[in-house]
């Protein structure tokens, strides 16, 4: 049974104004920008509106009633575990004793190509499913927007170069993972997801009108915030890797999933990461006397393949025990 102390909020940042393209020409981003890093450095996440970035008929058409994610998690165990990977976490999860979680993850969603790839591995005797392939990628394709425009910001706010910035994004792989979590059919919550925190840099997370994502805010001192994600609303997480790159002023927080009720949710969540072979480590700016790397360089992909042994699954501070320098959390 999971704790019932969701008395913590997380701040809501309205994106209005925002152009991805004009960047810091832009009138609000400074603003916004400020607003976007206080929120990660004091909780490691906020709520983001942005209404118009996603038209409510492709939202509807890809977590709506009979929608892409829905038809996609109603197909047989045995075709949704043909979505495979050789690395952890990046395939089909599900059938896990006692959690009603069942899980898909498209590997480089803003490609075209790929999502065509996954989807004839799930519908092979229609080559594919076209409208699966065109909602999913149009989808992914507008949450990297803002994706993008957050991971910018912190790294703007850390004071990185122009020329790291690009690097970085030529350095960054994607993943969108889709899932369900079947309702309990009762008013107590019952874990749809045990609390753990990401790996990534940042998570983009949208659902259907059912929520169940809870985060730990003010970096363990807050209690458990449940936003009701608002349509149009996205919500924004950071992971372990953005922790190292700003030297730990963007918070990781903890976060998991409690159901309640009698309605099946369906999450999306598009992920960023760098590439397996990058060494990550805090950018030159987020380092000085006063404040020196908390952490050991280490190559992300390897990272993520200790954090999936099963004997480190359930350990909460994983970065920490990896590579920290120093423990303090
Ligand atoms: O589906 C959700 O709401 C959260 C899932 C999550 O935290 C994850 O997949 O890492
Ligand atoms: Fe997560």
């Amino acid at each position: 049974m999971a704790k019932a102390n969701t008395h913590g909020s997380i701040p809501r940042i309205d994106f209005a104004g925002i152009d991805p393209a004009a960047g810091a020409r832009g009138g609000s981003w400074s603003t916004v920008r400020a607003a976007a890093m206080d929120a990660l450095r004091e909780h490691g996440c906020f709520e983001a509106v942005m209404d118009g970035l996603i038209a409510p008929e492709l939202s509807a058409a890809v977590l709506g009633p009979g929608g892409a994610v829905e038809s996609l998690l109603s197909l047989p165990v045995s075709t949704k575990a043909r979505n495979t990977s050789e690395k952890p976490y990046r395939g089909y999860v599900g059938s896990i004793p006692g959690l009603p979680y069942e899980s898909l993850a498209i590997v480089d969603p803003l490609s075209p190509d790929a999502v065509r790839a996954f989807a004839e591995l799930m519908w092979p005797d229609t080559g594919g499913n076209a409208s699966f392939c065109a909602s999913m990628h149009a989808y992914a394709e507008k949450v990297a927007v803002l994706e993008a425009v957050v991971r910018r910001m912190v790294l703007e706010s850390v004071g990185a170069t122009a020329e790291y910035i690009e690097k970085n994004a030529r350095a960054t792989s994607f993943k969108l993972r889709l899932t369900e979590y079947v309702a309990p059919g009762t008013a107590y919550g019952r874990v749809g997801l045990p609390a753990h925190r990401d790996t990534s840099f940042l998570a983009v997370l949208t659902q259907n009108d059912i929520d169940g994502v809870e985060v730990e805010c003010a970096r363990g001192d807050g209690g458990w915030a449940r936003p009701a994600l608002a349509p149009g609303s996205f919500l924004i997480l950071a992971g372990d890797t953005f922790k190292v790159l700003t030297n730990g002023q963007v918070f990781n927080p903890l976060h998991r999933v409690v159901m309640t009720g009698d309605k099946t949710r369906y999450s999306s969540i598009l992920f960023s990461s760098p590439n397996d072979d990058v060494i990550v480590r805090a950018i030159d700016e987020a380092v000085d006397a006063d404040h020196p790397a908390a952490y050991k360089p280490f190559e992300y992909g390897e990272y993520v393949v200790s954090c999936y042994k099963p004997e480190n699954l359930r350990h909460t501070k994983k970065l920490e025990a990896f590579a920290a320098v120093r423990v303090d959390g």
